[in-house]
C-alpha cells in the first residue's frame, strides 16, 4: 500500500523567524555571509567558499557569461547552462575565465577606411564613444589608432571621410604591453592624464582596453569569488545523457565547478554518471538533483555528490507539478534534506553543502532557506530581471519587462528531452514569460544582501552555521499572514517631507 508521509508539505510564505538577542558587536558590518559550496571533511575547509550565498540558476534566460562574471564579482556563482553545444558552453566558460578586471575587450572596432558615419553606426549599437581602429576591423587585429566621439563632430567633419583622418595613430598614441598589471595601468592613466589606455600583445595586435572611468568599479568588489591564479570562478550545468562528451570538454575549459541539472536527480542515471566523473575526473567538484527528500540526499550523497540540489515544481516557471503530480513544498524538502545532511555527517563524517534551488518570490525566503539549513540558494526568476541576463528587455505600458522562460518549456528546445525514443517535446513541464525589468545586479543583488545582513542581525547571527543552529521559526496562519501587509491605501508617488 502507498505511504503517505503525515506531514504537510509547506512553502517558505507560512514561515516567519522570531527575533534573537542581538548583542552590540551583531551589525550587518560584522555579518559574515561565507558559505562552503563542496563536500568537505569536518575540521578542513571546503575546497571552494563563496563570499555570499547566491548561486544563478542553470538556465538559458538567466546564466551568460555577463551574469556569471558580475555574480562572481559580488561574492556569489553562476552555473552556465548545458542546453548548447558542447564547444559554446566551453567557450562560454573561457569567457568568464579570462575575465581580466579593469581589462575590456573592445567591442566598438573599425578598419581605418571604414567612414566616419560607419563609425557613428557603431557607436550606437554599442553605445560606447572609444573606437579601436585596427587592420582588420576586430577586436584583436594590429591597432593602427584610437578615434572617439569627440575627436569627430557632424557639423565640422565630413562624415563620409575615412575614420584614419580623425583618429589619434598609434605612434602617437600612448599604450602598454602584454605584462602590464591593472594598478600599472591605472597609474598611467592618472599620471598621464589618459582617459583610455590600450594594451597590445608583443606583434602590436590589441588584447584590451583599460578605462580612467572604470577605476573606481575595480575597488568595488572586496567579495569575489576567485581561483588561486585570481581568476573568476564559474560553475557549468551537465546533464545525464552527454556528460562523457561534455565533462572533459568543461574541464579544459576551465569550469571550476560542475552540476547535474534534472527535475529528478533521484535516479539511477544520475548515480551512475557521478561515478563516472568522480572516477576520470576525481579533480573537479560535481553537484547533483534536484531532490525533495532526505532519501534522495543521502543517495547522491553517497553516489560522491559535493554539493546537492533541493526543489521540484516549486520554481516560478514551473509547471512539474500540475503536469506530473510530483514535488514537495520548498520548505519542507528544504528541512528533510538539512536533517538528512546533518545525519551524513555524523555518520561519515563529511559534509556535503545543500542548495535550495527555485520558488524564492521575497528577498527574506532567502534567508528563510538558509535558516532552514540550506548552504546556499540558486535563484532564476530574480537573476532573469538583470541587464545581464539572456531575455530581451521589452517595453511595456506598465515599464520594461525581461523575457524568462523555463528549462522544460517548449522554447528552450530541451535536446536531451526532445530526444527521448525519438519523439519530440510531449509535453511542456514550464512556461515562457516576462519578469519585471530590474536594472542592473550589482545595485539589485547589494539590496537583498543588505537585507539578509539585517535579518541575520535581529537573529543574533554575524555567520551563517550559527544563523542556522540558533534561528527560531514559526508558521504562520492565514489571518496573521494578512496582517503581515501594509493595511492603508498607498498614496501614488512618496511623500515628501517639509
Ligand atoms: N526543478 C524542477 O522542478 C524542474 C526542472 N526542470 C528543468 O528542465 C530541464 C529538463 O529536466 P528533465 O526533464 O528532468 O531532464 P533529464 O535529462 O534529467 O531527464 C529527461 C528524461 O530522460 C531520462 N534519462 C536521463 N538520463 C538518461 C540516460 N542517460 N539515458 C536514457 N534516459 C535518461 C530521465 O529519466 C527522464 O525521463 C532541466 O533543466 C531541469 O532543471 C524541469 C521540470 C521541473
Ligand atoms: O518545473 C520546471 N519547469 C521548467 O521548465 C524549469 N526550468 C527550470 N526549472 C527549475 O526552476 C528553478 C528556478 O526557479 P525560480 O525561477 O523560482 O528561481 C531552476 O533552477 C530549476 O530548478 C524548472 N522547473
Ligand atoms: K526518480
Amino acid at each position: 500500500m502507498a505511504q503517505v508521509i503525515a506531514e504537510v508539505s509547506r512553502t517558505f510564505n507560512e514561515f516567519l523567524l522570531l527575533p534573537n538577542r542581538t548583542r552590540t558587536d551583531c551589525s550587518p558590518a560584522t555579518v559574515d555571509l561565507r558559505t562552503p559550496l563542496v563536500r568537505y571533511r569536518g575540521g578542513e575547509p571546503s575546497a571552494i567558499e563563496l563570499q555570499s550565498p547566491f548561486t544563478s540558476a542553470i538556465m538559458q534566460a538567466v546564466s551568460t557569461p555577463e551574469l556569471a562574471i558580475a555574480l562572481a564579482r559580488n561574492g556569489g556563482l553562476s552555473f552556465l547552462h548545458h542546453n548548447q553545444p558542447i564547444q559554446d558552453q566551453a567557450a562560454a566558460v573561457r569567457r568568464v575565465k579570462n575575465f581580466k578586471a579593469g581589462f575590456v575587450t573592445s567591442d566598438t572596432n573599425v578598419h581605418s577606411d571604414d567612414t566616419l558615419s560607419l563609425l557613428v553606426d557603431v557607436m550606437r549599437r554599442t553605445g560606447h564613444s572609444t573606437a579601436a581602429v585596427t587592420h582588420d576591423g576586430s577586436a584583436s587585429g594590429r591597432l593602427l589608432g584610437l578615434v572617439t566621439s569627440r575627436d569627430f563632430h557632424p557639423q565640422r567633419h565630413d562624415l563620409d571621410g575615412p575614420v584614419s583622418g580623425r583618429m589619434i595613430p598609434i605612434a602617437d598614441l600612448p599604450h602598454a604591453g602584454p605584462d602590464t598589471t591593472l594598478s600599472e595601468a591605472n597609474a598611467r592613466l592618472w599620471d598621464e592624464r589618459l582617459d583610455c589606455l590600450p594594451v597590445l600583445d608583443d606583434e602590436g595586435h590589441l588584447q584590451y582596453l583599460v578605462f580612467r572611468s572604470d577605476y573606481a568599479d575595480n575597488k568595488r568588489f572586496p567579495d569575489q569569488v576567485v581561483d588561486a591564479a585570481k581568476r573568476l570562478r564559474v560553475g557549468a550545468g551537465i546533464n545525464t545523457h552527454d556528460y562523457q562528451e561534455r565533462v572533459p570538454a568543461l574541464l579544459e575549459a576551465g569550469a571550476d565547478v560542475l552540476c547535474f541539472d534534472s527535475s529528478d536527480g533521484y535516479s539511477d542515471w544520475q548515480a551512475q554518471a557521478l561515478t563516472w566523473v568522480k572516477k576520470h575526473y576525481p579533480e573537479i567538484p560535481v553537484g547533483g538533483g534536484n531532490v525533495v527528500d532526505g532519501e534522495g540526499f543521502t543517495f547522491l550523497a553517497e553516489a560522491g555528490a559535493d554539493f546537492v540540489k533541493v526543489g521540484v515544481g516549486g520554481g516560478s516557471i514551473c509547471i512539474t507539478r500540475d503536469q506530473k503530480g510530483i514535488g514537495r513544498g520548498q520548505a519542507s524538502a528544504v528541512l528533510d534534506v538539512a536533517a538528512a545532511r546533518d545525519a551524513f555527517r555524523e555518520r561519515t563524517g563529511e559534509y556535503v553543502p545543500v542548495c535550495s534551488d527555485g520558488g524564492l518570490v521575497h528577498d527574506y525566503h532567502v534567508a528563510l532557506a538558509l535558516a532552514m539549513g540550506a548552504d546556499f540558494v540558486m535563484m532564476g526568476r530574480y537573476f532573469a530581471r538583470f541587464d545581464q541576463a539572456a531575455g530581451a528587455k521589452l517595453a511595456t505600458h506598465d515599464g520594461f519587462v525581461k523575457e524568462y522562460w523555463g528549462e522544460g518549456s517548449n522554447r528552450a528546445r530541451n535536446w536531451q528531452r526532445y530526444g527521448q525514443g525519438g519523439q519530440g517535446l510531449i509535453f511542456e513541464e514550464g512556461v515562457d514569460g516576462y519578469v519585471p525589468y530590474a536594472g542592473d545586479l550589482n545595485e539589485g543583488l547589494a539590496v537583498t544582501i543588505a537585507k539578509l545582513k539585517t535579518t541575520m542581525v535581529s537573529c543574533g547571527s554575524t555567520t551563517l552555521p550559527e544563523f542556522q543552529s540558533t534561528a527560531r521559526l514559526t508558521l504562520v496562519s492565514e489571518q496573521s499572514f494578512q496582517e503581515s501587509h501594509a493595511n492603508v491605501t498607498l498614496r501614488e508617488t512618496p511623500a515628501t517631507l517639509a
